[in-house]
């Protein structure tokens, strides 16, 4: 793996806002593979408005956050194929059942066995029974839980999670927990931001703590005992 190849993604003096509001910062990072960084912080912080900078989907107020050693944002193939990311905030096909939005991220994807990666995550996330049901007639917590077998149904170098536990019963939880940490295990880097100190500690090997517009590196001790003091 060359340097390149390690270097997932790279922010310096990075001020995340918006027009010329800063929101937070500046940050400098580096994020290499099997790295996983948890973003914690008060309600309007600024964690979203972060995340979704370092990931180019907004435009920084200063600084920059480069992508693979190369991209600043989502339009390139390379960038889709390494990033998988998933916002608070659900996005359908209203006539595409839940088997049939996974069996088009999986072919879009190019995932090997399609059938077989998609009845696992029908599996996983507890969806078997409403794999014919369409988004609109599910609960909040089933349609989360079909956006986030969409992200990790395909291969990605980089999963970007904002705030994954929310609407998932405690059962959910820890078994997301549990499977991303295997994935981190096996190089995959993980940026996730969240409000649950028992997720947090279970995923994350480090922390960047949001507050008063300031980004702090801390310990995930330090960053768990600031949520519970949010
Ligand atoms: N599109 C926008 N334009 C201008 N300001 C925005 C926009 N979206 C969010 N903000 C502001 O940016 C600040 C940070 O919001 P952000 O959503 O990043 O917070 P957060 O830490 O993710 O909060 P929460 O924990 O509530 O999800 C807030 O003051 C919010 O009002």
């Amino acid at each position: 793996m060359d340097a390149t190849q390690r270097e997932l993604l790279r922010a310096s003096a990075l001020v995340a806002g918006y027009g010329s509001q800063d929101v937070c910062g500046p940050l400098d990072l580096l994020v290499e593979p099997g790295e996983t960084l948890g973003i914690v912080g008060f309600n309007a912080a600024g964690k979203s408005t972060l995340l979704r900078t370092l990931v180019g989907y907004q435009e920084p107020v200063s600084g920059q956050s480069v992508i693979l050693g190369a991209f600043t944002d989502d339009s390139s193939f390379i960038y889709r194929k390494a990033v998988s990311v998933v916002f608070d905030e659900d996005a359908f096909f209203p006539s595409l059942s839940v088997e049939e939005h996974l069996q088009l991220i999986a072919g879009g994807h190019g995932v090997p066995q399609p059938q077989a990666a998609v009845d696992h995550e029908l599996i996983f996330f507890d969806l078997e029974t409403a794999r014919t049901e369409y988004p609109h007639r599910l609960s909040s917590g089933q349609r989360r839980r079909l956006l986030l077998a969409a992200s990790l149904l395909r291969p990605c170098s980089l999963l970007v999670l904002d705030e994954p536990e929310q609407r998932l019963d405690p059962v959910m939880r820890a078994a997301l927990a549990t499977r991303l940490r295997e994935l981190a295990d096996a190089g995959t880097a993980l940026l996730v931001v969240t409000h649950d100190p028992v997720f947090l500690a279970s995923v994350a090997d480090s922390v960047l703590l949001i507050s008063n517009g300031q980004i702090i590196p801390t310990s995930v001790a330090e960053g768990a005992a600031a949520i519970g003091r949010a």
